[in-house]
């Protein structure tokens, strides 16, 4: 059987795979240029603000997994904001829990928007997949999924637990990874395309300092990579797939217990002198949800940080 290092075997993929995608390109709607429709000589009888409006609009429904979290809260009004007409929240039910006076103002915010919570804990591939199942009879459709679960683990790595290790990539990488694969299974199926946005970080670009997070640095740049790989694979679908890399924000997640002074040092570290605020995400986050200000952007990652790591 052929090898796939084999030159000719790669060949043979690249005669079959190549022309298909081509082929595909050329007669899809969801990958080509704006028609003319969407044209900027003919929304000159809108107002600039509606152009400016349409140019950063999001459409239909978003998974959003670590929902209850600071930065997912903060995207999520954003989404809101900026036109989603649906949001389904995934995170665990403690979270659920802790989170229904935050749920609540959005549904008083939006109240012609539908806001609906499913308890998923992004490990249990069984779970993410019937809930995904789930949210696509309540909403017809799945149109973003934004990744926000994840969990931090400190430790130096000659003491480093297998479960500390595991517990931290089960779910930053593998959760993210059952959640996109779910999810993009029913936009391949719906054939409408749509956006998948990663959370990566700055530890994904280089170690943080001060404090020892080897697991959690890998988990981060496997998600870089995660991100690269979908987009590849999924472009001819119509699906773009970015991550966002935020830098030292001022969340929950960053109070832990031995980070009082590792906050200081960040801040100094940082060319604008101090952590972000959660809501310095959402101009990223927007963007590259969006389906016409993103319409060209697949595979990127952009990175939120204050110039953390140009420093
Ligand atoms: N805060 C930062 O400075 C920062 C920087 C870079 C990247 N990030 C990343 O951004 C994301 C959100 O961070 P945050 O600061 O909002 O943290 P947060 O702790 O406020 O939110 C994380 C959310 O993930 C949920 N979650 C954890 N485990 C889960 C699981 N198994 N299944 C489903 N949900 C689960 C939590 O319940 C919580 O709601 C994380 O992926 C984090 O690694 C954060
Ligand atoms: O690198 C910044 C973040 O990913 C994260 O907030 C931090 O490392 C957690 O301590």
């Amino acid at each position: 059987m052929a090898n796939d290092n084999d030159s000719s075997s790669r060949d043979d993929l690249v005669k079959r795979v190549l022309p298909q995608m081509q082929l595909s390109h050329a007669s899809n709607p969801l990958t080509a240029p704006l028609q003319a429709t969407d044209s900027p000589e003919m929304e000159l009888e809108l107002s600039a603000s509606e152009r400016a409006r349409r140019r950063f609009a999001v459409d239909g429904t978003a998974v959003v997994t670590g929902g209850t979290g600071a930065i997912a809260r903060s995207a999520i009004r954003a989404l809101l904001e900026h036109g989603a007409s649906g949001i389904a929240i995934f995170d665990v039910p403690a979270s659920l829990g802790t989170s229904s006076s935050s749920i609540d103002a959005f549904k008083k915010d939006f109240p012609n928007i539908k806001i609906l919570t499913y308890e998923v804990d992004v490990r249990n591939e069984n779970r993410v997949r019937e809930a995904v199942d789930q949210v696509k009879l309540d909403f017809g459709s799945i149109d973003m999924l934004l990744c926000f679960a994840g969990v931090v683990g400190s430790a130096h790595a000659a003491d480093m637990q297998a479960d500390d290790w595991r517990r931290v990539m089960d779910v930053n990488v593998t959760g993210s990874w059952f959640c996109a694969q779910a999810v993009g299974r029913c936009m391949i199926t719906q054939q409408t395309g749509g956006s998948i946005l990663f959370t990566a970080s700055i530890s994904g670009h280089r170690v943080n300092f001060p404090q020892p997070q080897v697991g959690y640095n890998a988990s981060k740049a496997a998600v870089l990579q995660l991100a690269r790989s979908l987009a590849a694979e999924w472009a001819s679908y119509g699906i773009r797939v970015n991550s966002i890399s935020p830098g030292y924000m001022d969340t929950i997640l960053n109070e832990g217990e031995g980070l009082a002074a590792a906050r200081t040092i960040w801040a100094e570290r940082n060319p604008l002198g101090r952590m972000g605020d959660v809501e310095e995400l959402s101009g990223a986050i927007i963007l590259l949800c969006s389906r016409r200000a993103g319409r060209y952007i697949t595979g990127a990652d952009i990175v939120v940080d204050g110039g953390q790591i140009v420093f």
